[in-house]
């Protein structure tokens, strides 16, 4: 699996913004505004907590994909690209990658 999953989830909420569909439940949520959305991530975020605490792993699973998808739903609210995220942890792993490299020749001279 490639990123494109979570970019095509990210556009299906991004359009819900734009284009309000009857019956949607992000639609719901950007009605309510950022205190419900930050509230429901909050949940979402200890459900998996409690999941994950328990050794449930299935249930963790479903657990972090509503909390993805939350925070996606948190994401279009403040107008975040996906891509600033995703650019984030690409640097994060090059730069930690190379200092993982600098300490491994450090140990070898
Ligand atoms: N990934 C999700 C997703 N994950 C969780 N949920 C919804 O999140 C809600 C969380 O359930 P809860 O019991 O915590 O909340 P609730 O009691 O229903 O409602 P509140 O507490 O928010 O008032 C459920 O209604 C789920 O259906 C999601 N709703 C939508 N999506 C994606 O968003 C797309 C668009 O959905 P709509 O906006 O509904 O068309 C879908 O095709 C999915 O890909």
């Amino acid at each position: 699996m490639n990123d494109t999953v979570l970019r095509d989830l990210y556009q299906v909420v991004l359009n819900r913004k734009s284009d309000p569909q009857e019956g949607s439940y992000t639609c719901y949520l950007f009605d309510k505004g950022l205190d419900k959305i930050l509230k429901k991530v909050g949940e979402e975020c200890s459900e998996t907590i409690i999941a994950a605490k328990n050794g449930k792993q299935e249930e963790t699973v479903g657990e972090i994909s509503d909390l993805i998808y939350h925070l996606m739903v948190m994401m279009a609210d403040q107008n975040i690209p996906l891509d600033a995220v995703l650019s984030e942890l690409e640097r994060r792993s090059h730069k930690i990658g190379n200092l993982k490299q600098m300490k491994t020749v450090d140990h070898e001279t």
